[in-house]
């Protein structure tokens, strides 16, 4: 593969804090490459890095073959996290303000119908809902066409309906050629949109691959997660192993699900007699694979909860050779 975004051994550090410690990654041409990690792990940092917005201590980075702050910006897209741009314009207006920094710009009418907000052009940038505030900020990056785009959190804020547009635009971008890197704390959207994740942790890329080949190597087993406030010794002699997990995921009430691993979905019966047999109050039962979520927490939240002296999260599969392992694949 011949990288259109190429970052080796990047490192940086600000005063005592590490931002980037080795971070690489390769991302080849028409290819969505989802960063992924918890916040202050280098996601931000890396893609600074790769769009000549900060200046690495050591490593290199390359994009379309040439070093970040000598690219032609004609070519690339960049949506910062925190990008904010003058708010007293119309969501046209500041269109046609990006699009006249380039030579040859597309209609940003069209661009506006891309990120489905063709109805709002006349309305004020600071009277559009934060969603399509950032809307707005997503076809700025494009009225240049760039061939490549660095997408900073970009559905962040955006409702179920929006983020589904922009998905489905980030796809028609690739499938056209474009080359994207994004980041995103949405493990839907990094499985949904990721040709390949990257996880980082502590300013390196711990684990990457395809979703799949994630989910099979770090997802673990499959879940069966019951909403019981029993305790979980009541589950002692099931023959499967059970878990209450320690983080938060699904409805935010981890402290009244059980998640019983390596269940069939043929053996769901099994578990549901062991229930009413003990009678063992539950208000809901939901089975599912394994997916990048069971990564990010097998992987990721240990790392997190080893900082912060929590220890395990009883909910990941991860053991500490599943993080060296990673490590070693990065
Ligand atoms: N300009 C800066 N000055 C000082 N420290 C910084 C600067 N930029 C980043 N850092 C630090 O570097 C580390 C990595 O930050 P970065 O923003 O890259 O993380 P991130 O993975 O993007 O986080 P998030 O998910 O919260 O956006 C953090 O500890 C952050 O505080």
């Amino acid at each position: 593969m011949t990288a259109v975004v190429d970052a080796t051994a990047l490192e940086k550090t600000y005063g005592e804090t590490t931002a980037l410690s080795g971070a690489s990654i390769a991302v080849g041409g028409g290819e969505v490459f989802a960063l992924i990690g918890p916040n202050g792990a280098g996601k931000t940092t890396l893609v600074r890095a790769l769009t000549g917005t900060t200046e690495p201590d050591s490593g290199t980075a390359r994009v379309l073959g040439e070093s970040p702050t000598a690219i032609d910006r004609d070519r690339l897209g960049v949506l910062p996290q925190d990008f904010s741009p003058p708010d007293r314009l119309s969501a046209r207006e500041l269109l046609e303000y990006y699009a006249g920094l380039y030579d040859d710009p597309r209609d940003p009418d069209d661009v506006l119908a891309d990120v489905g907000l063709a109805d709002a052009g006349d309305t004020w940038y600071e009277d559009l809902s934060g969603g399509q505030q950032r809307r707005v900020c997503v076809g700025s990056t494009l009225v240049n066409d760039p061939d490549v785009l660095f997408l900073d959190e970009p559905t962040t804020g955006i409702d179920p309906a929006g983020r589904r547009t922009v998905w489905r635009l980030i796809e028609d971008l690739a499938a056209a050629g474009t080359t994207v890197v994004l980041t995103t704390h949405d493990m839907a959207e990094a499985e949904r949109l990721g040709d390949r994740v990257g996880l980082l942790a502590d300013g390196a890329v711990v684990a990457r691959g395809t979703p799949a080949e994630l989910v099979a190597e770090h997802g673990g087993s499959s879940r069966l997660t019951i909403e019981t406030t029993a305790s979980l010794e009541a589950f002692a002699d099931l023959e499967y192993p059970a878990d209450r997990p320690a983080t938060g995921r699904r409805h935010g009430r981890p402290s009244e699900t059980v998640v019983v691993r390596d269940v069939d979905p043929a053996e769901i019966g099994t578990v549901v007699d062991y229930l009413e047999d003990r009678g063992i109050e539950y208000t809901g039962l939901t089975w599912a694979e394994p997916d990048l979520e069971d990564v990010y927490l097998a992987l990721a939240d240990r790392t997190e909860l080893e900082r912060t002296g929590r220890g395990g999260s009883g909910d990941g599969a991860a053991d500490e050779s599943d993080l060296a392992r990673a490590g070693e694949t990065a």
